[in-house]
């Protein structure tokens, strides 16, 4: 299956993709960064997965999430007959949840069902017991029960579970799949109607609040929809994606695990949400960083898991042949222990928005806020490993250092707009000094354009990002002149690549990657504030082109092959939806 050929479903607690073939393919339980007991998207059918299909097999004729929902409905048109499935997960109530139910629409229609669970990605084969019509699989700490009213047919020495069955117009017919940790008594059984009229009106309850207000909407809310799918409800962590491993290269080894909450990317979505009024997830945010930090504010690190641990080691999943061969398959991920300049920045960026926004302020966020640029005024010289995690030498990067001037211009702001105490002249003498530093180190004057790093002659697409943020305004012809470059040296097919990584080795890693969806969004973003409405019209509309058929986007495009790739669905990607089409509904 290409990465597109999948939707996502989720219970804000994890998340699953469901491929158009009616194959459950991915997903972890209870969590998102928990071992996969799916795990056919990296390996073969045999690495798990729930297939539940008409007979005849192939995919789906159409699929759509039901109106301002996550409801996936898919509807197969077979020579017989048609049939729907839905699938969803329900807000988690006892355990975790994942339905589907069979709708005869016209004609008989055969379906088959075949359930393979393995959990710990794919390697733990449980065994398998039916009685008295349930079903239940365990292996070490694992539990799933499978409740439905179709007889079931075990096949122990496969470990697999199948079904055969037709229905008729009007028939429905559920199956609820059921996950709980072994020692812990059976969860209830949850009624699969009740369950699915309670997933549509959380969903549209909670859509209900946008208060985004101009054109493409529609995109816009289907992008809230998939960013409040990726925050963990328990803490308010957001991650970065649903998914590990899927390749910036088919084939290649640039394949990373998104399932951890980034101070970065949580920065930008909480923006985003901000944006259309949900105040209640930046809360429930700020809340979540100040427990992570809690301890060591200055210390922060760039990444942790949902819950707000920091031990994030790096692993490879050495049975799982990867997305189309694409190995290794990491999980964990040895970013976390990188200086990266930028997050400081972005943090209170966001935590000054959530302020400016009415927030309801608690005294324990501006100490973390002054905690935050204390440490960095003793650091902001050092090189970093920049916002793209470059596992090459570490390098003084002229993005980094905007974001250290984002600190201070925003600590000084808050200073003034709210007046919080703080030593503000050192901290506007800070501003104006890396500013200055910037345009004299990080901008080349004879090319007319800011540059990846201090006397770099690459670019980096991050640069575009100059005007949002404030650093310099966008009549200044600097910004022009670094936009054009970009334009001349990071566009391919009509697209943004981040930066050259054949430039001087920079990112240290083997291989190439696609277009990044984020940095072409930033494009349309810039091209908007230069005034340069109609191209960033047109590349806004072909980025919107390259969403799947149910709205969704990974990390990266190849326009070679003319399909996505990289994790998926991706925070920054749906981020940028919502962004641009508010920059272009702005007079
Ligand atoms: O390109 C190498 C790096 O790729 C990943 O980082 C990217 O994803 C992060 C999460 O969305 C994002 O914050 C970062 O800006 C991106 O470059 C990966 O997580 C890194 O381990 C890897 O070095």
């Amino acid at each position: 299956m290409r990465i597109e050929d999948y939707a996502l479903i989720g219970d804000m607690h994890t998340a699953a993709l469901v491929a158009r073939d009616g194959s459950v393919d991915w997903l972890c339980l209870p969590r998102f960064d928990s071992p996969a007991c799916f795990a056919a998207l990296l390996g073969e059918p045999g690495a798990g997965r729930w297939l539940l299909a008409p007979a005849s097999g192939g995919p789906c004729s159409s699929r759509r999430y039901l109106d301002d929902t996550l409801v996936l409905e898919s509807t197969w048109e077979c020579d017989g007959g048609a049939v729907r499935i839905l699938d969803f997960m329900p807000p988690r109530g006892q355990a975790p949840d994942v339905v589907r139910i069979v709708e005869g629409v016209r004609g008989r229609v055969g379906m088959r069902m075949e359930l393979m669970l393995r959990f710990d990605y794919g390697r733990d084969e449980p065994w398998l017991r039916y009685e008295h019509g349930l079903f239940a699989a365990v292996a070490g700490p694992d539990a799933a029960w499978l409740r439905t009213p179709v007889p079931l047919c075990v096949d122990e020495d496969a470990r697999r579970t199948t079904a055969e069955f037709t229905v008729g117009p009007g028939d429905r017919v559920p199956f609820v799949l059921t996950w709980q940790h072994s020692w812990l008594p059976r969860p209830d059984a949850i009624d699969a109607q009740e369950s699915l009229t309670g997933a549509e009106r959380m969903w549209r309850d909670w859509i209900s609040g946008c208060g985004y207000r101009g054109d493409d909407g529609a995109a816009v809310r289907g992008s809230l929809l998939t960013l409040k799918a990726l925050t963990y409800a328990p803490t308010g962590g957001i991650v970065a994606a649903a998914t590990t491993s899927l390749p910036e290269q088919i084939g290649g080894s640039r394949n990373w695990d998104y399932r951890y909450c980034w101070l970065r990317d949580a920065s930008f979505t909480l923006q985003a949400l901000m944006s259309a009024g949900y105040d209640a997830e930046a809360r429930a945010w700020r809340d979540w960083l100040l427990r992570a930090v809690a301890g060591h504010p200055a210390a922060l690190q760039i990444m942790y898991t949902v819950e707000g641990a920091r031990r994030i080691p790096e692993w490879s999943v050495d049975w799982l042949p990867g997305y189309e061969g694409s190995s290794p398959v990491n999980v964990g991920n040895a970013a976390s222990g990188q200086f990266q300049l930028d997050v400081y920045g972005e943090t209170l960026d966001c935590l000054h928005l959530a302020r400016q926004s009415g927030l309801a302020v608690v005294e324990e966020a501006w100490d973390l806020q002054r905690s935050i640029m204390d440490y960095l005024e003793g650091v902001w010289r050092r090189p970093d490993n920049g916002l793209w995690e470059m596992r090459g030498p570490r390098r003084q990067f002229v993005h980094s250092k905007i974001l250290a001037w984002v600190a201070a211009d925003r600590m000084v702001q808050a200073v003034e707009a709210f007046g919080l105490g703080g030593p503000v002249d050192r901290w506007r003498a800070l501003r104006r000094e890396i500013q200055d530093e910037v345009c004299a180190q990080g901008y080349d004057a004879g090319r007319g354009t800011f540059t990846q790093y201090y006397g770099s002659t690459g670019l980096d697409a991050a640069l575009l990002l100059i005007p949002r943020l404030g650093f310099l305004p966008a009549d200044d012809p600097r910004v022009a002149g670094t936009v054009d470059a970009i334009q001349r040296e990071l566009v391919e097919d009509g697209f943004v690549v981040r930066y050259r990584p054949e430039h001087e080795g920079v990112d240290g890693l083997p291989g190439r990657e696609g277009i990044f969806l984020a940095c072409s969004f930033w494009l349309a973003d810039a091209l908007a504030m230069l005034g340069r409405r109609r191209p960033a019209r047109d590349l806004f509309d072909r980025l919107l082109g390259l969403r799947n058929d149910v709205g969704l986007l990974s990390e990266e495009y190849d326009t070679a092959r003319r399909r996505q790739i990289g994790n998926f669905p991706q925070a920054y990607s749906h981020v940028s939806v919502i962004n641009t089409a508010a920059a272009l509904a702005a007079p």
